[in-house]
């Protein structure tokens, strides 16, 4: 049987790098980030419907996704944001599904499902236990600011395009704060799999 972890939080709240400190114990990650970024390869559907979506104006040179831009464009409109999630959605869910499948078939003993909209999007239905990583918005905007590159106020249009970290703190099964070291992160995941007698 397989222990399936949700994990999620807000941009920039240190997914990846909890998600990170999973993978070194050799546990398998379902990365919905990564995945989004399959699904709109060049040649996929999934960058047709964009770009008929939205123009061929959010290609690059050499026809890839210029995700940079379409970033710019959808944090700062709501509704065409919803309009992006709509079209990738569903590629990104059914990519996530054959994943699932074929972990649970191998007898993975632990599987994290790392998706930033884990509770916008329902993904807690799949997951046994879900993680949230907090931090408080000061740290989020700038950690957000500095790895992006972007201006406060650009930052804080990205933050409120996601359910309030607040928000999904109280729904989550368990909560690492991420405000502090990188070491004091790692401890509560070590603490995490010594709970579910998952540490090897
Ligand atoms: C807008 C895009 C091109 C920006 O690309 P970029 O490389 O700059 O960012 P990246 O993909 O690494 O995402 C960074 C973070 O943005 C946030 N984010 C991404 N997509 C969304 C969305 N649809 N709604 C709210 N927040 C989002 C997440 O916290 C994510 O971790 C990209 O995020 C994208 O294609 N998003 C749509 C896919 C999607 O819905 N992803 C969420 C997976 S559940
Ligand atoms: N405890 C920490 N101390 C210092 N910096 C940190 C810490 N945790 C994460 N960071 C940095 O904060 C930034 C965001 O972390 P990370 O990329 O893991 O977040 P994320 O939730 O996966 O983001 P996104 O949703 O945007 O993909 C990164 O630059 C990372 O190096």
């Amino acid at each position: 049987m397989s222990l399936i972890l949700g994990l999620t939080g807000g941009i920039a709240s240190g997914k990846s790098t909890v998600s990170r400190q999973l993978a070194k114990y050799g546990y398998p990650i379902v990365d919905a980030d990564v995945i989004a970024r399959q699904v709109v390869e060049p040649g996929t559907i999934g960058l047709r419907l964009l770009t008929s979506l939205f123009s061929p104006a959010i290609l690059t040179a050499d026809g890839g996704l210029d995700r940079a831009k379409l970033g710019q464009i959808v944090f700062a409109d709501r509704r065409q944001l919803a309009q992006l999630t709509a079209i990738t959605g569903p590629l990104i869910r059914q990519v996530i599904n054959q994943q699932l499948v074929a972990l649970k078939h191998a007898g993975q003993p632990l599987i994290v499902l790392d998706v930033p909209l884990l509770f916008e999007g329902h993904y807690q239905q799949n997951a046994d236990v879900t993680m949230v990583v907090y931090v408080n918005t000061a740290v989020q905007l700038q950690r957000l600011m500095a790895r992006n590159h972007l201006t406060a106020a650009a930052a804080k249009q990205r933050i409120a395009s996601q359910w309030p970290l607040i928000a999904k703190r109280q729904l989550a099964d368990v909560v690492v704060d991420n405000d502090q070291t990188l070491a004091a992160t790692q401890q509560q995941v070590v603490d995490f799999l010594t709970q579910y007698d998952l540490q090897k």
